[in-house]
């Protein structure tokens, strides 16, 4: 049996063709020992069950305490010694005693190993899930909306999990009943059919009471992550919310949320109310008219006492599974959906991957060239770049410049394969970015992203994120590199401080401080400055520019320049326009000469004015 950290050792099967259940198999198969034991456990302690009340029934009472009655209607001489009958009483109770332990212990195993193999198909759907989105391609996240995807995710694995390891479960459960009914239909077969009546009608109400109730069930659900999101706005959103005075109407909002998760709530509670007494006196009534027909045979000498005992019993078996079968069927439809999509994340094929005979980028001097490389975001999309030529000699800094929306993020994005061009090649060092493995890859080509994402973690492990092994003083170092040593230090536990959620207890600043430390830690050869330095005050930048230039040095760097500013630390700028390059140039040098790039800086000079923090935007 696999540790609790195991990965999973199976997948789904890929192929399509294949009924959902089929598919989902080799999961289940994965698990099978554990399994087997739950589904074996429970059955033997069903049919430990299903021998106490025979025991008890035609056993204890009928050759125990039915004589022992009898016995007074007889003449002394001709009564049996009242120990004869204590004898046979206390052996059954012994046995029922051992078998009720035995139950008990079997009813353990099924419920532990069950309960086992659920959470381990949980975690294993769950890390296979997880897995394969990692392995997914930037196009894949640009069309779906992950948050959604994540949680509907969830509820999904729990649905699909649920029916695969509580549906065979239920069906070993029906198995016992089986076994109870063939022993009624062999003890007296027209009292089993009787004791049967009612049972139709359990499993009408059940499967009503669900057919009302699994929607609700959805409903609540939703209803509650619709609130869930009120309230994380609120709380997230809780500078916006007062700026405006908007308190009460927020307040509102969440109140008629709630009412609506109250209602579906009422609505289950209600549900359940109505049902659950019809299907329990359901039962009762199925009892009664066994009474009423097992004493008719009793009172004619066809039938013993205990028997009808015996058989009360069972009923009482045999009314869960037709309970349970209801549920199945609903269960199977809900897991059958969320299988579909869960299917349909698992079907997506990762875009960007490992092509075969790879090979690992080495030594790498940071030569970089884009060839003819054409490029659009879909299929049937407009082509951002279109014919791109550019080089980047080993060591030179270059800036690409462009309007906005021309596709300057886009140039850094195809360097680091985030995509791949539609034409044309991206080259390191003379190699088709293509033919290199992607670890290697983004070892060598580090990126400074526009926005910085920071995890709820540790100054430190957030620097040290690309390299966990980097000691304390080379996180130091690298923070002391990108200006961010002197501000880490001020924080209450010094490297050690966990940034809030995605790093919003820090400054813009400080946050892309933190993030060029952690590319620089890399020590990458190569590097993508999405302008990284776009929300820094004008001091500040300065420092930061002083220290990248510093760094910059002995790497390829390509900056995605938004800014003017930035622009400055560039030894050559490249003009963009219509998908390719159309200067390129030092800064003066092209000011004076191309009227686009000098109209593309006034553009920034503009939006510099509409409220830039700081420098101007190109
Ligand atoms: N993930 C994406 N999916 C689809 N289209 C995209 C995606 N990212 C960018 N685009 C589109 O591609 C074009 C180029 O975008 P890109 O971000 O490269 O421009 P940019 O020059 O960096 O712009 P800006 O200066 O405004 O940041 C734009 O028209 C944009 O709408």
């Amino acid at each position: 049996m696999p540790g609790r950290d195991a990965p999973p050792r199976r997948g789904i099967d890929p192929d399509r063709g294949k009924t959902w259940l089929r598919r989902a198999l080799p999961i289940v198969l994965a698990h099978k020992w554990t399994f087997a034991v739950a589904l074996g456990a429970s059955f033997v302690s069903l049919l430990l069950q299903v021998e106490i009340p025979r025991l008890l029934g035609t056993d204890a009472i009928d050759k125990a305490l039915v004589p022992s009655v009898d016995q007074a209607l007889r003449p002394p001489s001709q009564r049996l010694p009242a120990a004869h009958f204590h004898d046979i009483l206390i052996h059954d109770v012994v046995i029922v005693l051992v078998l009720a332990v035995l139950a008990g212990l079997c009813g353990f195993l099924s419920r532990r190993y069950l309960l086992a193999t659920a959470y381990r198909i949980e975690f294993d759907l769950r890390n296979i899930i997880y897995a394969h989105l990692a392995r997914l391609s930037f196009g894949f996240y640009d069309r779906v909306q992950t948050g959604q995807l994540i949680s509907r995710a969830n509820s999904d694995i729990r649905s699909t999990q649920m029916y695969l390891t509580f549906g065979p479960s239920i069906i070993v459960q029906c198995l016992g009943a089986v076994v109870a009914f063939g022993y009624m239909l062999a003890i007296a077969p027209l009292l089993a059919l009787v004791a049967m009546a009612a049972m139709p009608f359990i499993y009408v109400a059940t499967v009503r009471m669900r057919s009302v109730l699994f929607p609700v069930s959805w409903l609540i659900q939703s209803r509650l992550a619709e609130v869930a999101t009120i309230v994380d706005e609120n709380v997230n959103g809780v500078r916006v919310v007062k700026s405006f005075a908007a308190e009460g109407r927020q307040v509102n909002q969440l109140a008629a949320a709630a009412d609506r998760v109250r209602w579906a709530y009422v609505k289950d509670a209600d549900t359940r109310a109505r049902f659950t007494p019809l299907v329990q006196n359901l039962t009762q009534l199925g009892m009664a008219f066994v009474v009423l027909f097992g004493g008719y045979l009793v009172i004619h000498h066809h039938l013993q006492v205990g028997t009808i005992v015996t058989f009360s019993f069972w009923m009482v078996m045999l009314q869960a599974p037709f309970q349970m079968l209801g549920m199945l069927i609903m269960l199977g439809q809900r897991a059958a959906a969320s299988a579909q999509r869960i299917y349909e994340i698992l079907d997506e094929e990762p875009t960007v991957v490992d092509r075969p005979g790879a090979v690992d980028l080495v030594g790498c001097r940071g030569d970089v060239r884009f060839d003819a490389v054409g490029f659009a975001y879909a299929s049937d999309g407009p082509a951002v770049l279109d014919g791109f030529d550019l080089h980047l000699r080993p060591g030179e800094t270059v800036a690409v410049v462009g309007r906005t929306g021309s596709g300057k993020t886009t140039v850094g994005r195809l360097l680091d394969r985030f995509y791949d061009v539609g034409s044309g090649a991206v080259r390191i060092d003379g190699t088709d970015v293509r033919d290199l493995t992607l670890a290697s890859l983004r070892a060598n080509v580090g990126i400074v992203a526009d926005e910085p994402f920071l995890f709820s973690a540790s100054v430190r492990d957030n620097i040290a994120y690309g390299r966990p092994d980097a000691t304390l003083e080379e996180v130091r170092a690298a923070a002391v590199a990108a200006g961010a040593d002197g501000f880490v230090r001020e924080l209450a536990d010094g490297y050690d401080t966990v940034v809030g959620e995605r790093g919003y207890t820090l400054s813009g600043g400080q946050r892309q401080r933190l993030a060029i430390a952690r590319t620089l830690l890399l020590n990458p050869p190569i590097l993508v400055l999405d302008d990284a330095t776009s929300a820094i005050d004008v001091q500040v930048e300065q420092e930061i520019h002083r220290n990248l230039r510093r760094l910059m040095e002995g790497r390829t760097t390509l900056i995605v320049a938004h800014r003017l500013s930035t622009i400055g630390l560039a030894d050559r700028v490249v003009l963009v326009d219509g998908g390719r390059v159309v200067a390129e140039g030092p800064h003066a040098e092209l000011l004076e000469s191309v009227p686009l790039y000098a109209e593309v800086l006034a553009q920034a000079d503009q939006g510099a004015g509409e409220g830039e923090p700081a420098g101007e935007r190109v």
